[in-house]
């Protein structure tokens, strides 16, 4: 597709735009996996900090070090392993981003959610997003896991949002409606599952900056009085630009420590206790995924059989 906006013939691409990451090279990306693995899942999943071991609950499985698939730069924070593998959860085909990309490591928007564009381009309809996230909301304690009902992302309000720049249809609208990006049967379906195994399941809104720095008092009491329950520097961006190709959306958050909202309070976020706790609390957010990816498949299975008898 011709680009409108040409400078000396050559396309004007500026730093932070989705020209970076046009139909062709998206296409380039999901071909080369396609060459390489026979698996043809329909279901994403990204781990969020210290959540890789989603990744390694994976059996049969081809795994891509990010370092060798084209176009993916390098995951940089601790607790994120940088690997993509492909197996199968609980008997279903998915592919898994054992770590993800943010802003804060130096990569636009548009670097942090090309994943989602190769997501759709290897045939997915859903995509998970799993993160760690500090809880805002007073009632909320250290190792809850919220569902993400809806995001508020100053960040996606400017011309850092990944859509920015020329739309190409193929991926989604230039004008997407973002009022029901995390689906909500899904949302229903996991708090029937979390309900049958007794874990309690918060549910919640999550508000993402760009980080690395976590936020002053005064910005955790805005957020809060916008409506935020929890706070982190990722997922929002990956939500819209999922949602934008077409793809169903889960978003869970595993409040990993306690937004401090009280001004010179002793207390101060830091990365070790966000990893400390995931790893506490991992092993119930892998069962719910696991148990949620099974019940969608055979849903799915289901329906298609409906279909086809009908
Ligand atoms: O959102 P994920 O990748 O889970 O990680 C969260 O944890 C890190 C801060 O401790 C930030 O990267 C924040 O976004
Ligand atoms: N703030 C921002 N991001 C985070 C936090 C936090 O408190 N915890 C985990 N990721």
């Amino acid at each position: 597709m011709e680009h409108p906006v040409k400078h000396d013939g050559h396309l004007n691409v500026n730093a932070i735009t989705n020209s970076q990451f046009s139909f062709d090279k998206v296409k380039e990306i999901a071909d080369w996996i396609l060459e390489r693995v026979e698996l043809r899942p329909k279901i994403g999943i990204v781990c969020g900090s210290g959540l890789g071991g989603l990744g390694d609950r994976l059996v049969e499985t081809k795994i891509f070090p990010y370092s060798e698939v084209p176009h993916f730069p390098k995951s940089t924070v601790v607790g994120h392993k940088g690997n993509l593998i492909f197996g199968k959860l609980n008997d279903v085909p998915v592919v898994c981003m054992q770590g993800r990309f943010h802003a804060y490591e130096g990569y636009s928007n548009a670097l942090c959610t090309m994943p989602m564009k190769v997501f759709k381009l290897l045939g997915l309809e859903s995509v998970i997003l799993t993160c760690a996230a500090g809880g805002i909301n007073q009632s909320f304690e250290v190792g809850d896991i919220m569902l993400i009902k809806d995001h508020i992302a100053p960040l996606l309000w400017t011309l850092q949002n990944p859509l920015v720049g020329h739309n190409d249809d193929r991926f989604g609208p230039r004008f997407p409606a973002v009022n029901r990006i995390y689906t909500k049967h899904y949302r229903d379906l996991i708090k029937e599952i979390a309900s049958e195994k007794s874990l309690e399941l918060k549910d919640g809104v999550y508000s993402s900056l760009g980080g690395p720095c976590y936020e002053t008092v005064s910005e955790l009491r805005g957020l809060l009085q916008l409506g935020a329950d929890a706070v982190g520097m990722s997922t929002a961006h990956e939500a819209l630009v999922a949602s934008y190709c077409g793809l169903k959306v889960l978003g869970i958050a595993l409040i990993t420590n306690k937004a401090v909202i009280e001004y010179d309070s002793e207390n101060y976020p830091n990365h070790e206790e966000v990893i400390d706790t995931a790893n506490r609390r991992a092993k119930d957010l892998e069962e719910l995924v696991s148990e949620f990816v099974s019940r969608t498949f055979v849903q799915k299975v289901d329906m298609n059989n409906n279909e086809m008898s009908k």
